[in-house]
């Protein structure tokens, strides 16, 4: 739905409402980079937590409060979805596939930045069955405008991401405490150490708030529905429209071709992620070293970048 565009000619449009599905790292910094189209006039913005109360404090201006939880002086998860032309999830893989279907089938546009749900075939084909548009977001990483390209015309044969982070953003409670030892253990100058190497659904698994740019990457390479369709793309929203099923069959044979390296390295001061790509369309090599989340470090800043931009092109506000 892109309410910006629906009013009579020669009224103003309406705010779009947006529903933001958690309220932590990501969350605050997207509200804080629309800002401006909130004081314009062009935007709402509720935020649903778990637990109010904890985030009461941490306000920010133009954003209301409401729950998922059982706090009684605000809004329900279900109250607030009726009144919202956009959710934005940014909470997690497990949010985003207890909520994220319902949001779809509700005919209610979704934005999903825990990209790593996509991984589970189920949650894959509810999230890609419509009728509201899905929108999945280049999150930590990009250059899908090129992979896309060489995918789409069944160019790409190999592609591999390779993630470092720092030690303890790795540190998972399924651990062994030997594991979680050596984790805490590797000190700057120490080589560094692969905590795993698979597929993106396995990593996901274990790694639910770490490789959710494996997941992505798998989605933008995942190839074209159909000579002349338009499904595949720089982060384009898909639905009914563009195929949900064949969309989620592409998505699970192109998850198939991925492979995943997490790396624990105490040298990497910056979240890297570095992408090789190669086929008869080439060899494709791209690195990403973003800035850190100002409101967690462990995280790429870029992620609620392309979050916000994601955003502004589901509401045509670009
Ligand atoms: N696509 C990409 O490139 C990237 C994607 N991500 C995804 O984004 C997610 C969010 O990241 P980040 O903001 O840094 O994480 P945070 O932990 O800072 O924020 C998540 C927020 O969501 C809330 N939340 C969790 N479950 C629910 C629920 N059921 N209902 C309502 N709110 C809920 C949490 O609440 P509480 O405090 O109660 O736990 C927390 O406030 C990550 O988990 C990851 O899946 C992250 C980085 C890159
Ligand atoms: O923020 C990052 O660098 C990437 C990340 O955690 C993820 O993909 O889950």
């Amino acid at each position: 739905m892109t309410p910006a565009t629906h009013h009579s000619p020669g009224t103003p449009a309406p705010p779009a409402r947006v529903l933001l599905l958690g309220f932590g790292a990501i969350g605050r910094h997207v509200a804080t980079l629309l800002a401006p189209e909130r004081e314009a006039g062009l935007l709402r913005m509720c935020a649903a937590e778990r637990d109010v109360s904890a985030h009461r404090e941490r306000a920010v201006p133009g954003v209301e409060l409401s729950t998922t939880g059982t706090d009684t002086d605000c809004p329900t998860w279900d109250e607030a979805l009726a009144a919202t032309d956009l959710v934005v999830e940014c909470a997690g893989v497990e949010p985003a596939g207890e909520y994220g279907p319902g949001v779809v089938a509700a005919g209610i546009d979704l934005v999903l930045t825990s990209v790593g749900a996509l991984a589970d075939p189920g949650t894959a084909r509810r999230l890609l069955a419509g009728p509201g548009r899905l929108w999945v977001t280049n999150g930590a990483i990009g250059g899908f405008d090129v992979l896309g390209a060489a995918a789409d015309s069944g160019g790409l044969d190999a592609v591999r991401i390779r993630t470092s982070k720092l030690p303890t953003s790795l540190l998972r409670p399924w651990m062994i405490e030997t594991e979680k030892a050596e984790l805490r253990a590797l000190r700057p100058g120490d080589e560094p150490v692969t905590v795993f190497s698979g597929g993106p659904a396995e990593a996901i698994e274990r790694f639910p708030a770490n490789v959710n740019v494996a997941v992505g990457l798998a989605w933008a390479t995942r190839g074209r529905t159909q000579p002349g369709g338009d499904g595949a793309g720089d982060g384009a929203g898909v639905g009914p429209q563009a195929g949900g099923a064949e969309e989620a069959e592409l998505l699970q044979r192109s998850l198939d071709r991925v492979r995943v390296e997490l790396v624990a390295d105490p040298d990497a001061g910056r979240s890297r992620h570095a992408i090789l790509a190669t086929g008869d369309a080439g060899r494709f090599e791209l690195t990403f070293e973003s800035a850190p989340s100002p409101e967690n470090p462990r995280t790429s800043g870029l992620t609620a970048l392309s979050v916000t931009r994601t955003v502004r092109e589901a509401l045509n506000l670009t």
